[in-house]
């Protein structure tokens, strides 16, 4: 029995070697006429990050309390390891450091977003401005403008103010609409000479789907049979609530920047959403309309507003009354409320049709009638990654920015994220060999100039992420990094071998 694990465990590695070989090979052997001179003059390369995820200093500086910071620490187990931001990266004390790391990458720009307890630690102007917020903001972007780097920030990256979520429960209320905007104001006001390109929100999809749909995450509200350890809730109801609430707070703070702000400070206003591409499961007729309903579910539920200031169709059908109506005042806030489009891509899905089986336990997930996977017929959608939910899918991407382009308007994009995980379960050395990371971007890269030669206009490219970070409720067991960070030694920052391809792909 030892002598055949033996074979099994050499066969293995040989596999293993052969693979990694290859990987190198396939990574490396890329042309290199394929660079930044590829795409348009001007076009934007960068990194992005959040600062749950990378900031740490979580009650430093005079910060107040996020219901991220409240969430995790009542909530551990719904966090790999019992993990959570409070120390992150220590981008907080290190992002001098961190900065020379982006210019060493040759990037262009930097994704960031603001804490907004950091700037206004019980939520509100009336509880007073935290002015050693204010100086790290000034400080960083200070920073990135002295090396090059072009910030680009997001108001609002899920870290909603404890106080608030107390107060009336942040987003289920229409009072969260002024008190965001008071947020925003104060980001123009005190950063808007230097900040050129501002995204109110982060992926309101996943805030909501993660919040108030399943519980997974703060602030960990659903339907009590979900049996999701949640607080409260109604998958059926509220997820559709908080939507049309953010979508009220973002049309809320593009119309004071367009009124107040952008003339002076010429700056550009958006918003970033995140959606699946969508193949259908098979070619039937219920299932290439199941692959749409897919679409409109995760992606219309927002730029359709967006785009023609009401919700898609589909969605008026099956939710009916649980949907919110826009008021004539409202829509035309919410309708064209964007300078430009930002989309995070990750991967696709196919989508087959599931009729709803249960009136009983119904909630944001079965509404869309859509059984989504990874696989059809026993054959994944495209390379695995370490991600057991995300796999290379490069098509997807062009295929959603053409669609974007034909269905709305053709609107300036930001690919505000792109990336791919690996599992954490390798040491430094290996784990900074990330080939399969340059072989995702290679091809990702390659999709997108397909979309802009199509007459799609991205603007700009940021990858996730900058640096290896607390991945939600994955924790530290993800790294998405194009630097890799030491969990073990101080949290020592190395890049891996994709920021040396993006060195040598940036080069001017
Ligand atoms: N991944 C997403 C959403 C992708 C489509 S949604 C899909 C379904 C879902 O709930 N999750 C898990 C999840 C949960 C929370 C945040 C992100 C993702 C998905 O990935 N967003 C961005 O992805 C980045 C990578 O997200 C990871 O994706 C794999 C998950 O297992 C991991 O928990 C998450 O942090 C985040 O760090 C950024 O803050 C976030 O803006």
């Amino acid at each position: 029995m030892a002598a055949l694990q033996g074979y099994v465990f050499w066969g293995l590695l040989v596999v293993l070697t052969i693979n990694s070989l290859a990987l190198e090979s396939v990574a490396t052997n890329f042309s290199s006429s394929f660079n930044r001179t590829s795409f348009p003059p001007g076009f934007v390369f960068g990194t992005a990050s959040s600062a749950y995820q990378f900031e740490g200093a979580w009650k430093e500086g005079g910060k107040g309390p996020s219901i991220y910071d409240v969430f995790t620490h009542k909530y551990p187990d719904k966090f790999a390891n019992r993990s959570n931001g409070d120390v992150a990266l220590d981008f907080y004390h290190r992002y001098k450091e961190d900065v020379q790391l982006m210019k060493f990458m040759g990037m262009d720009g930097f994704r960031f977003s603001i804490s907004w307890t950091r700037l206004l630690p019980n939520g509100k102007l009336s509880g007073g401005v935290n002015k050693e917020g204010v100086a790290f903001y000034n400080s960083l972007i200070d920073e990135l403008i002295a090396n090059g780097l072009k910030p680009f920030v997001t108001i609002f990256h899920w870290d909603l103010p404890q106080a608030l979520e107390d107060e009336y429960l942040g987003f289920l209320s229409p009072r969260i609409v002024d008190d965001f905007a008071d947020f925003a104001e104060l980001c123009f006001k005190e950063f808007g000479d230097r900040v050129k390109h501002w995204i109110t929100m982060n992926e309101p999809w996943t805030f909501i789907d993660n919040g108030y749909n399943t519980g997974a995450l703060a602030p960990g509200r659903c339907s009590a049979w979900m049996n999701n350890d949640c607080t409260g809730g109604d998958s059926a109801t509220e997820p559709y609530i908080v939507a049309h609430h953010m979508l009220l707070s973002h049309g809320a703070t593009v119309k004071i920047y367009k009124e107040k702000y952008q003339a002076s400070q010429k700056g550009q206003i958006g918003i970033t959403l995140v959606t699946y591409w969508f193949l259908p499961y098979s070619n039937s007729k219920a299932n290439v309309i199941a692959a749409q309903r897919a679409l409109d579910f995760m992606y219309g539920w927002f730029i359709d507003p967006l785009v023609y200031g009401k919700y898609p169709e589909i969605m008026r059908q099956i939710v009916g009354k649980r949907l919110p109506e826009f008021t004539p005042e409202q829509a035309k806030l919410v309708k064209g409320s964007y300078d430009f489009i930002g989309l995070n891509y990750y991967t696709g899905n196919y989508a087959a049709n599931e009729p709803s089986s249960n009136s009983v336990n119904v909630s944001y997930s079965s509404d869309s009638m859509t059984n989504q996977t990874t696989e059809r017929n026993g054959v994944p959608i495209g390379n695995p990654t370490g991600v057991s939910i995300f796999y290379i899918f490069p098509k997807g991407l062009t295929d959603l920015l053409i669609y974007t382009k034909e269905k709305y308007n053709d609107p300036v994009i930001y690919i505000t994220e792109c990336g791919m995980g690996d599992y954490n379960n390798q040491t430094t050395k290996v784990g900074v060999q990330d080939y399969l990371r340059i072989y995702f971007y290679r091809r990702h890269l390659g999709a997108l100039l397909t979309a802009i030669k199509a007459g799609v206009k991205v603007k700009g490219f940021f990858a996730w992420a900058f640096l290896d970070n607390f991945e939600w409720g994955s924790g530290y067991t993800l790294r998405f990094g194009l630097g890799y960070i030491d969990y073990h030694d101080n949290l020592k920052r190395y890049p891996k071998r994709s920021a040396f391809w993006f060195r040598k792909f940036n080069l001017k």
